[in-house]
């Protein structure tokens, strides 16, 4: 057995009406960025839940660090740090306060002004969460899921609404976190994000794994593919992947 950062196998989900995940298997190593990829509904934040100990899955196995997030979420929570689609802060804490005050609940935390930094918001350090703009509040989330040192992080579209500047800034410091231990499960719809962030992910669709490897060898393996907005198109039912791109 290799000593995976994250494993998942088999795991299965289904809400009331609707099986979200059927089959989902994957590992991802110490130190990687890998990326879960597929068009909307497919399973991917359902997926990740899980994996974050948020959400009980109905089968299958996940260690994260070679704990079972499913039954001691706690015990995984410790290490992992998360950040999803909506945020939610005092409208009158600034930005550095938020940190702050987040940074105060773990051992070993980064440092609040170098994270601020990293992901662009200097100017906005003392700026009160309510005044900041949509892209200004997803990068905050995002240095809250930073701010532990989180031997994991795990990070559901978290370029979605940015501006290509801000993006940039985004995948810079997902590299330096990641050049400082963090091992990076990262999900996207963005198929450029996925090709210049990831060094393997998965795809899926109707919650099934469809393709996993490499961007490049994913590329590779498919036919008449230049990019992996190719590869999408051709191991998906998706016509055509939002915010190719953007
Ligand atoms: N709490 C819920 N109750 C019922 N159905 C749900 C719930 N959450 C998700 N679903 C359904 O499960 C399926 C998978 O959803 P999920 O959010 O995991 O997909 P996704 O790949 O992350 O999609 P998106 O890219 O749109 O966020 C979808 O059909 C969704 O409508």
């Amino acid at each position: 057995m290799t000593s995976a950062a994250i494993r998942v196998t088999h795991l299965r989900k289904a809400y009331p009406g609707k099986v979200a995940v059927q089959d989902v298997s994957f590992e991802v190593r110490p130190g990687e960025i890998f990326g879960v990829l597929g068009p909307n509904g497919a399973g991917k934040t359902t997926t990740v839940e899980c994996v974050a100990g948020l959400r009980q899955a109905d089968g299958g196995q996940i260690t994260v660090l070679g704990v079972d997030p499913q039954a001691h979420p706690e015990a995984v929570r410790e290490h992992i740090g998360v950040q999803f689609q909506e945020t939610h802060l005092h409208d009158k804490i600034t930005v550095r306060e938020a940190l702050g005050m987040f940074a105060a609940f773990h051992a070993n935390p980064a440092d609040v002004d170098n994270l601020i930094g990293m992901l662009g918001l200097t100017e906005k350090a003392d700026a009160r969460f309510k005044t900041l703009s949509g892209g200004q509040k997803q990068r905050v989330s995002i240095a809250l899921a930073l701010i532990g040192k989180p031997a994991v992080a795990i990070l559901d579209e978290m370029t979605t609404g940015l501006d290509p500047q801000a993006r940039r800034d985004v995948w810079d410091a997902i590299r330096a976190v990641r050049e400082a231990g963090t091992t990076v499960l990262l999900v996207t719809h963005f198929m450029e994000e996925a090709e210049r962030l990831c060094d393997r992910l998965v795809l899926i669709d109707s919650g099934r794994v469809v393709a996993e490897g490499t961007p490049a060898d994913l590329i590779a393996a498919t036919p008449d593919a230049a990019s992996l907005e190719d590869v999408f198109v051709a191991r998906t039912a998706a016509s055509s992947p939002r915010h190719v791109f953007a």
